[in-house]
C-alpha cells in the first residue's frame, strides 16, 4: 500500500491496513514523498493533485498495488487505468476552529486573524461579515495548529477529521455548523484506488473496506464539483447525508441530502464581503450522481458560473 509520509496519510493507510490484516492479507507499507509534501508554496501556485499525483503513478509503475488518499485531495478528472475500489466508513466532515482562550468563531474580536489556505473556508468566513482577518497558511495539521497555541494566530479553521484520525479533537473550540460552513466535498472521506486490471485487489477492497452511504455522499459531492468545474481549491463547499424518509405508504426509506455553496470573490485577496450562492436538494440514494448534477446546474443557473478565483478552471 502506498501512502503520503504525513502522520495523517499514515494513520489513515494503517486504518485500512488493518481492516486488510484482519481479512486475512498481508500489507506491507510503502512512503512516497509528494510535491505538496516538498513544497511549502499556496496549493494554487502546485497546482491540483499535488497530494496525490505521485502516489497514483507509484500505483501505475506497480510500485505499490493500492493507494489511499484523503478523498478531497483527488481532482475531478478520472484517473486513465485507475478505480476507486472503495470509500471507507466517514469521519465527520465539518470544519473545525480551533481558538485561543476557547473562543467560538462569534466570539472572536473584530479585527482577529483567522489562518486558512482555502479559499472556500475564507470566503464562508469573510461571509459571515464578524470582521474577521483571514490569514493564508499552510502545512501539516500540527504546523497549522502549533500557530494558535503559539500565539501567532488567533484561531485556524482545519479538517474535523484530520484532527479527529490523530486523537486531537480536545484542541477543537468550535466544531462549525455546515449551515455556516460547509466543508469541502469529500472532506472526511478516503479514496482507496487500485490499476483498474486488478480486478481481484479491486473486489476485495471493496467487499472489506467500502460502506455504501460514505460512497453515495461522496459521489452526489463529488460529481457537483466536477459539473462546477471546481479543483480540489475551488471555492467551492458541499455536503450530502443519507437520511431516513417516509414512503407515501409509511414504509421508511433512504435518500440523500445534498447542499452546495458556490463563493464569489473567495480568492482571500478582495476586501469585500463575498457573495455566497447556495442550494439544496434531496434524491433517492440510487440517484448521488444526478443529484450532485442538477444541485450544480441550480447552482450555475443562480450565478455560479460567473465566479472567479484560483482553481475554477478545467482542473
Ligand atoms: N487539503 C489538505 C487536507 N486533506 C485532507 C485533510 C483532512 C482530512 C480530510 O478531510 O479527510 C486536509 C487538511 C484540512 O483540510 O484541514
Amino acid at each position: 500500500m502506498g501512502t503520503r509520509g504525513s502522520a495523517l496519510a499514515l494513520t489513515q493507510t494503517e486504518t485500512i491496513a488493518d481492516a486488510l490484516r484482519r481479512a486475512g492479507q498481508q500489507v506491507e507499507i510503502v512512503k512516497v514523498t509528494t510535491p505538496g509534501d516538498r513544497s511549502s508554496a499556496p496549493i494554487a501556485e502546485i497546482g491540483v493533485g499535488v497530494f496525490t499525483s505521485a502516489l497514483r503513478e507509484a500505483l501505475a509503475n506497480k510500485q505499490v498495488d493500492v493507494a489511499v488518499h484523503s478523498y478531497k485531495d483527488l481532482p475531478t478528472a478520472p484517473e486513465p487505468g485507475i478505480v476507486l475500489a472503495a470509500v471507507p466508513v466517514r469521519e465527520d466532515p465539518r470544519d473545525a476552529l480551533i481558538a485561543r482562550d476557547g473562543l467560538t468563531l462569534a466570539e472572536l474580536p473584530a479585527g482577529a486573524t483567522v489562518g486558512t489556505g482555502s479559499v472556500r473556508r475564507s470566503a464562508q468566513v469573510r461571509a459571515l461579515g464578524l470582521g474577521l482577518e483571514v490569514v493564508p497558511i499552510r502545512g501539516n495539521i500540527d504546523t497549522r495548529v502549533r500557530k494558535v497555541h503559539d500565539g501567532e494566530l488567533d484561531a485556524i479553521i482545519i479538517a474535523r477529521a484530520g484532527l479527529a484520525r490523530l486523537g486531537r479533537v480536545a484542541e477543537i473550540t468550535e466544531t462549525l455548523d455546515p449551515i455556516q460552513m460547509l466543508p469541502a466535498p469529500a472532506q472526511g472521506a478516503l479514496a482507496v484506488e487500485c490499476r483498474a486490471d486488478d480486478v481481484d485487489i479491486e473486489h476485495l477492497l471493496q467487499s472489506i473496506v467500502d460502506d455504501e452511504a460514505a460512497r453515495a455522499a461522496v459521489t452526489a459531492e463529488r460529481t457537483m464539483l466536477a459539473t462546477l468545474e471546481g479543483g480540489c481549491n475551488a471555492p467551492v463547499g458541499g455536503l450530502a447525508e443519507v437520511v431516513e424518509d417516509l414512503n407515501a405508504d409509511g414504509s421508511i426509506v433512504e435518500r440523500i441530502s445534498l447542499r452546495g455553496v458556490a463563493a464569489a470573490g473567495g480568492d482571500g485577496e478582495s476586501e469585500s464581503v463575498p457573495v455566497l450562492i447556495r442550494a439544496s436538494a434531496v434524491a433517492d440514494k440510487s440517484d448521488a450522481e444526478r443529484l450532485g448534477r442538477e444541485l450544480a446546474v441550480e447552482l450555475l443557473d443562480l450565478g455560479a458560473g460567473a465566479l472567479s478565483g484560483p482553481g475554477r478552471n478545467s482542473r
